[in-house]
């Protein structure tokens, strides 16, 4: 499974940061895509790269494929799967801007600078079940969008293309956002706060420690579970503003929802496990990331990838 949280430092920048959940990785690197690259894009939403971009993915028919990204302008994305529901269009629609399932997050990142931007932009979108070829099948994704000022979750289902307002700054798996922020309702009884001794009968009753108002916050490793705890400790983290106090920040609220080899199977038996963890600051325009057998945090700032270059490159 996956897990996507989004926050800001109060000065103005965006941290979006996922974990990669995963029973294997796909040879993924660290990925730019520089300004002077000339895209394939199957049918022309992605014309040229108007912004760098710096994420995690492979390259498939020298194209990059990223499961996340962010840009030069502070505008990030990350896929996150979603089967069941996910649905795209079977071909191209007249008249709309065709987006192949596997592009998206590249549309996102190389041509727009806000989420307000893009969200104009996804009014005439249509994203299409169009694979990079066949050894890749389109993945049924959803996304998350975020800059520094809010978030937005994308969705195309049967029903069309579906666009939610992501105040709460967090996505995970199935089933679909608009289901995920009702359950947040079921834990408005949940806090930080430390209770005052409750006097039942004669007795006087005390905690017994910090995170008594934290009980009901679900545990466990499923994806409506990782939606709530993951809500809860982005949204109760307090506001950071040194860059490594907001790389602590990410990394420390993702290990609240990472997942650990053996502890849950998918339906071949194989175990799921958190293959990376990756954040994507746009105060320092820095790619950071760690892997399940090497948590050191690794990074690489766009600034020294050639963003201006020709050439796909990788870190
Ligand atoms: C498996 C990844 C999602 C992880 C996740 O959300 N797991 C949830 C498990 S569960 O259902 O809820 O059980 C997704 C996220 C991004 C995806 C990749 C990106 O979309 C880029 C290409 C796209 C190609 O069409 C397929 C290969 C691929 C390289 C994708 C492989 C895979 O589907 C990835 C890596």
């Amino acid at each position: 499974m996956c897990t996507g949280i989004r926050f800001s430092d109060g000065d103005g920048n965006l941290y979006l940061a996922r974990n990669l959940d995963w029973t294997v990785g796909y040879g993924e690197r660290v990925l730019v895509t520089p300004t002077g690259y000339t895209p394939r894009s199957p049918f022309g939403a992605v014309g040229s790269i108007r912004h760098a971009t710096i994420g995690m993915g492979i390259v498939e028919e020298d194209t990059p494929l990223y499961f996340d990204l962010g840009n030069d302008a502070g505008l990030a994305v990350a896929g996150l799967n979603f089967p069941g529901y996910a649905q795209y269009a079977p071909g191209p629609v007249d008249g709309r801007t065709n987006v192949a399932a596997w592009e998206f997050p590249l549309w996102v990142g190389s041509q727009f600078a806000s989420v307000d931007e893009v969200e104009a932009a996804l009014a005439d979108v249509t994203i299409v079940d169009k694979p990079i070829n066949e050894k890749f099948p389109s993945s049924l994704l959803h996304w998350i969008i975020a800059d520094a000022n809010r978030a937005i979750v994308v969705e195309h289902t049967a029903t069309g293309l579906h666009v939610f307002d992501d105040d709460v700054d967090v996505l995970a798996n199935q089933p679909g956002f608009e289901w995920h922020h009702e359950n947040l309702r079921n834990y408005l009884n949940t806090g930080p706060e430390f209770p005052e001794a409750l006097q039942v009968g004669r007795a006087s009753l005390t905690p017994f420690g910090s995170g008594s108002h934290m009980r009901g916050i679900p545990g466990d490793y499923y994806s409506t579970s990782r939606f709530v705890r993951a809500a809860y400790v982005n949204a109760h983290y307090p506001t950071k503003t040194s860059e490594e106090d907001n790389v602590s920040r990410a990394f420390h609220t993702l290990q609240q929802v990472a997942m650990v080899d053996g502890a849950a199977a998918m339906g071949d038996g194989a175990f799921e496990k958190t293959i990376y963890t990756g954040l994507f600051s746009s105060r320092t325009t820095t790619y950071y990331w760690n892997l399940y057998d090497d948590p050191a945090i690794q990074s690489v700032a766009l600034a020294d990838l050639k963003p201006d270059g020709t050439e796909l490159v990788s870190a």
